[in-house]
């Protein structure tokens, strides 16, 4: 890769219930994403963060708290319209679009941006699999439904949130560990591939990285890379909002997005560092490192 690169920043925690992941932006920024980017032989630019409405400033009414059971999700489909008109002309111009988060909810606007002009695949590294609906979701929470959106799924099958660019068989979600019994009959129906915590005990996690790479580049333009920091043990990420004992260590980490870089990355995200939680910036300095092995970073 390498070439002109474009920070897009997306203060959301409207997705999550707890506050505080609007952070993540700054906290990435802060950690020393530019420089490590540069030193990278990157040409980065900063475009800020997209505007996104709090509860607490401004007209409250001006936020809808909730339409049946998913929590702002008006807020939500807006802020990710802007973003994926933000990451669609990034990629016309020719850059490479980096997402910071912000919580999950944000992908909806990643996926649909980088997928409006091709046909791509989608690694999703996740405790998580976030593949609940509006009907099955047991929060509430938006950050808990991107995959499902961007896929149709349920009541986003009559949406404008599933755009044709992304097919349920390119699509891999990888070191998963946490699943509502919704979304374990959902995704058994579906033809989204799963990779959970087990098969990177069994196989190792460059088996299994290099499998769900294969699954996303198959037939594709290219690859988004979806990273939730919550993928990684508590222990070295704690700055997050719905932490899963028995993540993947650092060193995994690295080694699954070195390989990662290997292949046609056209977009990538980074999300949920919430700095309230964090221990020093630990959890968003991480991010920046593991952004810099998925931009292809190297020991040597
Ligand atoms: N992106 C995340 N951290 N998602 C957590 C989702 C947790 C839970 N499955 C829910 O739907 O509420
Ligand atoms: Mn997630
Ligand atoms: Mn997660």
């Amino acid at each position: 890769m390498t070439g002109p690169l474009r920070i897009i920043g997306v203060p959301m925690d409207l997705g999550a219930d707890r506050r505080g992941v609007d952070m993540g932006p700054s906290a990435i920024r802060y950690a020393g994403l530019g420089d490590e980017l540069t030193a990278l032989d990157y040409d980065p630019s900063d475009v800020g963060d997209l505007p996104v409405t709090h509860p607490e400033v401004g007209d409250p009414d001006a936020v809808e708290p909730a339409t049946g059971h998913a929590k702002y999700v008006a807020e939500v489909r807006d802020v990710c319209t802007r973003l994926a008109d933000e990451v669609s002309e990034t990629l016309a111009d020719g850059a490479f679009p980096l997402v910071l988060g912000g919580d999950h909810s944000i992908a909806i606007g990643s996926v649909n941006g980088s997928a409006r002009d091709a046909d791509i695949g989608v690694v999703w590294f996740d405790a998580h699999a976030d593949f609940n609906t509006p009907a099955t979701t047991p929060s509430g929470n938006v950050h808990g439904m991107p995959v499902a959106a961007f896929l149709g799924e349920g009541e986003f099958a009559d949406s404008d949130w599933a755009p044709a660019g992304v097919d349920p068989s390119n699509v891999a979600l990888v070191g998963i560990r946490s699943v509502d019994a919704s979304e374990r009959a959902a995704l058994a129906d579906s033809d989204v591939t799963v990779f959970t915590m087990s098969d990177i005990d069994e196989r190792g996690i460059t088996d299994v990285t290099e499998d769900a790479l294969d699954v996303a580049s198959d037939g594709t333009d290219g690859i988004h890379v979806s990273l939730d920091l919550d993928w990684l043990d508590p222990n070295e990420a704690p700055g997050v909002g719905t932490p899963v004992r028995g993540g993947v260590t650092y060193r995994e980490a690295h080694a699954a997005l070195e390989r990662t870089a290997q292949r046609d990355v056209r977009s990538m995200e980074v999300v949920e560092v919430n700095p309230i939680l964090d221990r020093s910036n630990r959890t968003a300095e991480l991010a920046v490192e593991l952004a810099a092995s998925g931009l292809g970073k190297r020991i040597i």
